[in-house]
């Protein structure tokens, strides 16, 4: 498939956002005139250094208003797309993308635009240039995308064809379907974009929500099977408004983007499997991988050894043994769950989780598929007979491991700690029910991606939290047997009202039990510093549920939260925060399948008290 991406996906300057596009592996980009104009390379210079880079500049963009306008008006859009008829010769594009008319239209007649085009098209034709006609979502008299076909059709011109945009189709709702009805020759471009579903104006939500395909709430799969079916075989280009991506690294959404297309490629190669359908786009397939069925470890690493352990103690944890080659790795496990505690980072850095293994079929194919979508490997070395373990880098810098799964459900790894074949009938904690991973907010929709793309989790709908500093984004990613679920954040960014000051938002690992009283009890023996839970909380919780008197007692006596649905019930208690990690401990009963959203707030609010007041004893003393 050709890629290709808009150069208004990108920060930076015009040869910035062209080395970062060559670097990701692009073919191509589109040209948009903004970047041009502001420019000091020249047409000729811009050329040049396309052919350097081994990009084509598949697309000039935009021209906008050009039809539907009155006869002076539209003398005067000639003379004006002519001066970039002649720029786009000395540049070496020859397509043209013309939005339909938002602003000047006021002639509500086809006949009259599809003249109009034909004549544009007539001039263009002259300077070997094609124009690819664009129903923007917010058209004046043209918003669709069948309409602007029949447009096309009916000017009858080999320079006039169409420009499908996924997003003017899918935001507006309408059925893509029919573009397998339109003959291949006349698409003459293609852009793609997903977005999230948003109540908004499309104008607003077009120019600022576009997010990569994969990224967002729109069939992109869907969108792709018609343009295979229809016989499409021209570039497939992003192109993204969205406001954090203008503001991120030029590098990293280029990889973003490209990681997008070969994720959709994947995705309609296989939806397409087993039709006889011609694959006029040379889709290319990626190793298939299979969701994890589960978390193999988690890594914590902390300059602060002493009270890591001390809280893993806590929640019921037993030293499992001291890795033998590496002298500052240790493990600890309870039941099934292990966490690796390394501590091979100077004295007092903060504790943090460091990597995450997860439990795949095939860990090859899953690092092979990881390495094709442009995920960076984790260098990692092992002594003589050790387990090699590979894995990638995700978005925020965690490492993600792909571990294969032992027959007796026991990893070979475990030898390397001495770990003892124990029984662990007596194990409270039963499993990791979630880990809750922080996300910077201009990289979060690439975690999204990331996760989707690499270890084929979905996104649920996404909420917003509040806290004292603002609201927290918060979208959950779990695998289809709900094994693996993935909470990701996006915190607030830098708040003017001290939010986790001088820390990064945390994180949370959360483990499963099936009696959250005797974990608590057992913690609250062993001095846990249990995050406290207000007064206020426990007879809101009453009013809403009418709750036993007792019960209620006996939940706030051990700082226990409680929520409850149609399916059941959640209780669960959280831990002060080491560093930017802290823990939580859930039960489940009967079917309930949320993670306590109601008491996030209760969670952040007093986080938030408890770190005001370690920054004014830091600042006092
Ligand atoms: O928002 C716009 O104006 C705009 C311009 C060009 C496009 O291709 C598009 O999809 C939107
Ligand atoms: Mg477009």
């Amino acid at each position: 498939m050709r890629t290709s991406i808009a150069t208004v996906c990108l920060s930076g300057t015009l040869e910035e956002k062209m080395h970062a596009a060559a670097a990701a592996g692009f073919d191509g980009i589109e040209v948009f005139e903004q970047d041009l104009v502001v420019s000091p390379s020249s047409p000729e210079e811009i050329r040049e250094l396309a052919a350097q880079l081994g990009l084509s500049l598949d697309l000039y963009q935009p021209f906008r208003d050009a039809d539907a306008v009155g006869p002076e008006l539209f003398a005067a859009n000639l003379r004006r797309a002519e001066a970039k008829f002649q720029l786009m010769n000395r540049l070496g594009t020859d397509t043209m993308l013309v939005c339909s008319n938002v602003g000047t239209a006021e002639i509500d007649d086809d006949e009259v635009v599809a003249g109009q085009l034909r004549e544009l098209g007539e001039l263009a034709a002259r300077y070997g240039v094609r124009l690819a006609y664009e129903a923007l979502a917010w058209g004046r008299f043209v918003d669709d995308f069948e309409h602007a076909q029949r447009i096309v059709d009916l000017a009858d011109h080999p320079s006039v064809g169409t420009c499908l945009d996924s997003f003017h189709i899918l935001s507006r709702a309408w059925d893509p379907a029919p573009i397998e009805g339109i003959a291949a020759e006349k698409i003459f471009f293609v852009q793609l974009a997903d977005a999230p579903l948003l109540s908004m104006d499309v104008l607003s939500w077009s120019r600022h929500h576009r997010v990569f395909p994969g990224e967002g709430d729109f069939d992109m799969v869907g969108f792709m099977t018609h343009l295979v079916r229809a016989g499409y075989d021209g570039p497939v280009s992003l192109e993204i408004f969205n406001d954090a991506f203008r503001q991120a690294d030029v590098n990293r959404t280029a990889v973003d983007g490209l990681r997008s297309l070969r994720w959709l490629e994947d995705q309609t190669r296989r939806a397409l499997d087993g039709e006889p359908v011609r694959d006029t786009l040379g889709l290319q397939a990626l190793p298939a991988v299979e969701e994890p069925a589960g978390y193999d470890f988690v890594e914590i690493r902390t300059g602060r050894l002493g009270e890591t352990t001390r809280l893993l103690h806590q929640l019921g944890f037993a030293l499992g043994g001291h890795h033998q080659s590496k002298e500052n790795v240790q493990l600890w496990v309870q039941g099934p769950v292990r966490i690796v505690v390394n501590d091979d980072v100077p004295d007092g850095s903060p504790t943090e989780i460091a990597a995450l293994g997860f439990e795949v079929a095939d860990p090859d194919a899953a690092i092979d598929r990881a390495t094709r979508l442009a995920a960076l490997p984790v260098p990692r070395s092992q002594g003589p007979g050790e387990q090699v373990l590979r894995g990638v880098f995700a978005p925020d810098g965690t490492e993600v491991f792909f571990c294969g799964r032992p027959a007796d459900g026991v990893p070979a790894w475990l030898g390397e700690f001495g770990a003892d074949e124990e029984s662990h009938d007596a194990a409270l904690v039963t499993g990791v029910d979630h880990i809750n991973m922080a996300q910077p907010w201009q990289h979060y929709d690439e975690a999204v991606l990331f996760y989707t793309s690499v270890l084929a989790l979905a996104a649920q709908p996404s909420q917003d939290v509040p806290g004292p500093s603002g609201l927290v984004r918060s979208q959950v990613m779990r695998s289809a047997s709900g094994a693996v679920r993935m909470p990701l954040n996006v915190a607030p960014a830098a708040a003017e009202q001290g939010s986790f000051v001088g820390a990064a938002y945390p994180e949370h690992v959360a483990l499963y039990c099936t009696d959250v009283f005797a974990a608590a009890r057992r913690a609250r023996r062993r001095g846990l510093d249990f995050l406290p839970v207000p007064q206020n909380y426990y007879e809101d919780l009453d009013a809403r549920f009418d709750l036993d008197d007792e019960f209620v007692a006996s939940l706030q006596e051990l700082n226990l939260l409680y929520d409850r649905d149609a399916d059941g019930e959640f209780l669960h208690f959280y831990t002060g925060t080491l560093g930017t990690v802290f823990f939580e401990v859930v039960e489940r009963r009967g079917g309930y399948a949320g993670f306590g959203a109601p008491n996030a707030p209760v969670r952040l609010a007093a986080q938030y008290r408890r770190s005001q007041a370690e920054h004014r004893a830091r600042t006092e003393a």
